[in-house]
């Protein structure tokens, strides 16, 4: 998160880590007691490895009383998702057992009724991405509100140029932005998560590279497909 600020700790108690050998990689969220969303594109550089969930997490490194870092028992790309362009970036992640709820680890209601943001709401996202253009990682959670810019600005040729599908939305980047190691993060309006942080064009805090997440309203079936045919 470029320019955003430190997140009040423990009161975005769905935020996961997706992480490497110990390495935050991406953001994801809790969708359910088993289960963690994120973004497909965080499987680019893991070859084939699967990912670690840290949850109830505030700083990375620090003791907390409800941090737990869980395995994941088997993840789900989307299978339109592919790593030349930003469609179907989801990623559903089965955790080895049900997550402990407490006061620091809890589900996100996602959408899913598929009707557009309105353009100026003012949505939050939060993440342990860099916080600066020389790739300074953060330890503590950061949280940023940035406002939904419509799909038409967002598909301007000047901005993302017609690559903004009805499956994707935007949000403002001039300044304060998502950044690497934000994906996979989820876009909060009102309470509900209606979007998951994608890499877009892989630039951060500039205006005319909008911010771009995959809506989830869309993907509802897909998820509740995944998440019925796993649990078994
Ligand atoms: C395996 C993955 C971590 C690779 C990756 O995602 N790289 C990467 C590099 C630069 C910017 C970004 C990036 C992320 C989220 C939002 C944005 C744009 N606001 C950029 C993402």
């Amino acid at each position: 998160i470029l320019r955003g600020s430190e997140a009040r700790p423990h009161l975005k108690p769905y935020m996961a880590s997706l992480q490497l050998d110990g390495q935050h990689v991406c953001g994801g969220f809790l969708i359910a007691e088993q289960w963690v969303l994120s973004a497909a594109h965080c499987t680019e550089e893991t070859d084939g490895k699967l990912f670690q969930v840290l949850l109830g997490a505030h700083s990375l490194t620090e003791p907390e009383p409800h941090k737990r870092l869980y395995q994941v028992r088997a993840q789900f790309p989307h299978p339109g998702s592919n790593i030349h362009n930003n469609k179907d970036d989801l990623l559903l992640l089965q955790l080895e057992e049900k997550a402990e709820l407490n006061a620091d680890v809890r589900v996100l209601p996602f959408q899913r009724e598929d009707r557009d943001v309105a353009p100026d709401t003012m949505c939050e996202v939060a993440g342990w991405g860099t916080i600066d253009h020389s790739g300074t990682r953060p330890d503590k959670l950061q949280q940023l509100e940035r406002p939904v810019i419509s799909r038409d600005v967002c598909n301007h040729r000047t901005r993302h140029d017609g690559t903004i599908t009805k499956n994707m939305m935007c949000t403002d980047s001039r300044r304060r932005d998502t950044c690497k190691g934000d994906s996979g993060g989820p876009l909060v309006c009102g309470g509900v998560a209606e979007g998951v942080v994608t890499a877009s064009s892989r630039v951060c805090g500039n205006y005319k590279k909008p911010a771009i997440y995959t809506r989830i309203a869309p993907y509802a079936a897909w998820i509740d497909g995944v998440m019925a045919s796993a649990d078994g």
